[in-house]
């Protein structure tokens, strides 16, 4: 079960985002299914009072007909312009309100962290990102309009009832409160873990079929591909249990509602007989209780429905709030070092929250400004993570960071769906056309661009498609270009590259690198040869610091990985 301070962080982001709208948003609600009960109410008034006055000729004469027939067309016409206003106001304020909580959730997930765990499942959490704010929809647009809705229909029907007979009157509130609300509470219980059970089963199927659609080579590759089958398969029957046991709860509720409902009319109707044979109230009055008391009914059908679905908001804003919670840590920074250094780390200690290893441990150096520094070691060493930690994207567990903004050129380029322009902005919105040019030409894909004539145009896929291994990293070249800083952090800039084109990236490379710092994290003899320090790594820390001119650093940079 969601704990009741996820949904009350749910509530107040709802409050604070649009509280004046909601507010009006609930009274349009009130007003329609007000003026829905006095239409009924005053219609069978009228009604049987025009049958009463038609019996004899005086009364049929003084009979007014005009106010009764004009309040009907005003509560008509009332109810539709009420209704309309209603589902714009309530919609629009719902709408508005997931605008902004995606906003923040977005932003949230934009941190580092959050970011790397978006990575590690992608489909997985783009659909909660997605799936889960829709289900939020409900908190409002199906749990407190019409609760509120259904509570001022009741008390309105009391009211009606009470000016009959006071005792009349409260009976049937508290028949309607306790019914109504007691009947929806049984059913948000019933469906509840239906409705759980539900969300889940369609998260498996959604991130399943995704799986199966985008890994299908290596499913095929490695045999798993009738496995991987069956799984979804297996995943979609659940998913379609779930939708009959909530269709039956449904089902049975609604019969069990309008039995009760029929019960609850038949009894105002016996009520409201004994009033008018005792001379109580009159029989036009009778019907005009009865019938509002048939109306107030109606936004209880309402709620049953906001009911079905409270499981699945719950677990909606039982996975949302600590995110809403968490958008306010502060982005990770790294202190700026002192003059002259590039990077300072002192005793750096990082443990990824889902390892028991660390990544990294008591890491001490300095860098200077100007220094080209290269990280060596096994897989796993700590290279990356320790280049994170420079840029400040990880901050350590344990220990001292500072260092100078820097610019990291990662193992992945990210490349996203969209033109070769904006792919490259995104470095650098400020740049130009002939600047975008300059670091194509650069990195070396000018030529590549103008052969295919639609030049910075090019739409990209996601990912990059459209686009060979070694134009991606080379456009990645042309993005670290367009980012002016004085520090370059390299990750395995030409791993994977054909000899050629690794030759001109770490041709430009060197070239540009003239006087920024450059750490570069490689296994490639021809990567390292770049740099004046190697700085060995092994289990997360320092095993050697060797520089040019030494054996020691001839010695390390020979026994790596030939081109
Ligand atoms: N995002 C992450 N989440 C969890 N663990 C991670 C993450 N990134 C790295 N690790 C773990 O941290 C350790 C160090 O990884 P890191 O990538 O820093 O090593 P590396 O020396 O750069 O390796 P390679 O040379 O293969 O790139 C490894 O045990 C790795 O499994």
């Amino acid at each position: 079960m969601s704990k009741p301070n996820d949904m009350a962080a749910i509530a107040r982001f709802y409050l604070s985002a649009s509280g004046r709208s909601l507010l009006l948003g609930i009274i349009l609600t009130a007003a329609t299914v007000a003026m829905g009960i006095a239409l009924l109410g005053v219609s069978g008034w009228f009604i049987t009072a025009t049958a009463l006055a038609g019996m004899s000729l005086t009364s049929a004469i003084a009979f007014d007909v005009f106010m009764p027939s004009a309040s009907i067309r005003l509560l008509a016409l009332g109810r539709t312009v009420s209704r309309y206003a209603e589902r714009v106001v309530t919609h629009d304020a719902t709408f508005g309100v997931l605008a902004q909580l995606r906003e923040r959730l977005f932003l949230g997930w934009s941190q580092p962290a959050a970011a790397r765990d978006l990575a590690a499942r992608p489909s997985r959490w783009l659909f909660r990102l997605t799936a889960d704010l829709d289900a939020l929809e409900s908190v409002y647009l199906r749990l407190a309009a019409p609760c509120a809705a259904a509570i001022g229909a009741a008390a309105l029907a009391g009211l009606l009832l009470a000016s009959v007979d006071p005792r009349l009157g409260a009976a049937a509130f508290l028949a309607l409160c306790t019914l109504g609300l007691g009947g929806s509470a049984m059913v948000m219980r019933q469906a509840w873990p239906h409705a759980v059970r539900r969300a889940k089963a369609l998260e498996r199927v959604r991130s399943q079929t995704i799986d199966l659609v985008a890994g299908q080579t290596e499913w095929i590759m490695a045999g798993q591909l009738d496995a991987q089958k069956a799984r979804l398969w297996g995943s979609d029957r659940r998913l379609a249990h779930t939708d009959l046991a909530l269709n039956q709860v449904d089902v049975i509720a609604a019969w069990i509602q309008g039995v009760v409902g029929a019960v609850f009319v038949a009894a105002v109707l016996l009520a409201a007989a004994e009033c008018a044979a005792t001379g109580v109230a009159t029989v036009p009055m009778m019907a005009l209780a009865v019938l509002g008391a048939q109306a107030s009914i109606e936004p209880f059908g309402a709620l049953r429905r906001g009911a079905l679905e409270a499981g699945r908001t719950w677990l909606a804003a039982r996975r949302i709030a600590p995110r809403l919670r968490a958008e306010n840590e502060a982005l990770p920074k790294i202190r700026a070092p002192g003059a002259n250094v590039a990077c300072h780390l002192v005793d750096v200690f990082v443990r990824y929250s889902c390892e028991h290893r660390a990544a990294v441990s008591g890491f001490t150096v300095s860098i200077a400004k100007g220094d080209r520094v290269a990280l060596i070691g096994p897989s796993g060493a700590g290279k990356s993570t320790l280049l994170s930690v420079i840029a400040g994207d990880v901050t350590p567990n344990q220990g001292k960071a500072a260092g100078l903004p820097a610019t990291m050129f990662t193992q992945r380029t990210e490349l996203f769906q969209d033109t070769l322009r904006d792919n490259l902005r995104l470095a650098n919105p400020a740049a130009d056309d002939t600047r975008l040019w300059h670091a194509l030409a650069d990195a070396g894909l000018a030529q590549d661009l103008i052969g295919n004539g639609a030049g910075l145009d090019t739409p990209l896929g996601e990912g990059g498609i459209g686009l060979s291994g070694g134009q991606s990293r080379r456009l990645a070249l042309a993005r670290l270009l367009l980012h002016d800083s004085s520090v370059w952090l390299l990750d395995e800039p030409t791993e994977a590259l054909d000899a050629s084109t690794a030759r001109d990236v770490l041709t430009v490379l060197a070239q540009r690198a003239d006087h920024r710092t450059v750490v570069i994290a490689t296994h490639l003899h021809r990567e390292a040869a770049l740099a004046d320090r190697l700085l060995l790594m092994r289990a997360g820390a320092v095993e050697q610091d060797v520089r040019r001119g030494t054996p020691e650093f001839d010695a390390a940079l020979s026994a790596l990985r030939p081109d």
